[in-house]
């Protein structure tokens, strides 16, 4: 779509019950970017993406995506979303690779229309996209966590996203596996242009592949460019955060522990 602001948020505050969550974020996220949302547990990621995506409604603040409020907003085939967890199905899920990606069309024909030709057509090239075509006809819970993952991918990117919106996509990835998976992501980016926003505690590797980094613990912290976080030393990072850097690390065994 041709507007270079995809999400404007402006001023926005939410509480679960009576604790605050997120608040006064003022976040845009222009075509193009590369995103990295990082910030410890329970900080308020998951929760700004479902403001986002419009699951939960602010208590203040409003949001935009591409340019129209959100409550206008129904071209949602637009954006693309995969979720934590996205990649934990089980051996017997009855449902093959490319079935699973076809759902991700439904969006755009209706849920009780009949996938045609010209569909799945669609859905073998965005599984191309992420070099899974071969797994087509595989069930998709005979999968690795990462090839999962990369389903999930297929299946954001079949509707034509101009954002893809990933949470903690590497939870559950091989280490060996997170690589090639950013090497995806560069590609998106870069040679398709779709714009990424992706929650991570792996601040070292998102630094290294992302365009800009947006700090955040209930409010933002920090939000620039990648290069001037990398210069960042920790009394700067302890001064941005408030309190130990320490807290920004999270126990995945496979993840990095500091920027
Ligand atoms: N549905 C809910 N009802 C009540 N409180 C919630 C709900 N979802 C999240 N919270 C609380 O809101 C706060 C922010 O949670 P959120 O999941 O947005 O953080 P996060 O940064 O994504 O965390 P993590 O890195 O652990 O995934 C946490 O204190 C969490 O316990």
């Amino acid at each position: 779509m041709n507007f270079n602001k995809i999400v404007e948020m402006n001023d926005i505050s939410f509480k679960y019950d009576r604790e605050t969550v997120v608040e006064n974020i003022d976040l845009t996220i222009e075509q193009g970017q590369f995103l990295g949302l990082v910030g410890p547990n329970g900080s308020g990621k998951s929760t700004l993406i479902k403001l986002m995506l419009g699951i939960v409604k602010p208590d203040k603040g409003d949001v935009k995506i591409f340019g129209k409020p959100i409550k206008q907003f129904n071209q949602w085939e637009e954006i693309g979303f995969v979720s934590q967890k996205a990649n934990s199905f089980n051996s017997g899920f009855p449902a093959t690779v490319l079935e699973v990606v076809k759902t991700g069309l439904v969006s755009r024909i209706g849920a009780f229309k009949f996938f045609n030709r010209k569909h799945k057509e669609k859905a073998l090239e965005a599984l191309r996209t992420v070099e899974m075509e071969e797994y087509a006809n595989t069930n998709i819970g005979e999968l690795s966590g990462g090839q999962q993952q990369r389903v999930f991918i297929a299946r954001a990117l079949v509707s034509d996203p101009s954002l893809l919106i990933l949470d903690e996509p590497t939870v559950g990835v091989d280490a060996k596996h997170v690589t090639a998976f950013y090497d995806l992501l560069g590609k998106l980016n870069q040679d398709k242009g779709i714009s990424l926003l992706m929650v991570t505690h792996d601040i070292g590797t998102i630094t290294e592949h992302a365009t800009h980094v947006v700090c955040m613990n209930k409010t933002i912290h920090f939000h620039g460019a990648s290069e001037e976080y990398k210069e960042f030393d920790d009394e700067d990072l302890n001064r941005l955060y408030g309190h130990s850097v320490q807290q920004l690390t999270h126990n995945h065994d496979h993840e990095e522990i500091r920027p």
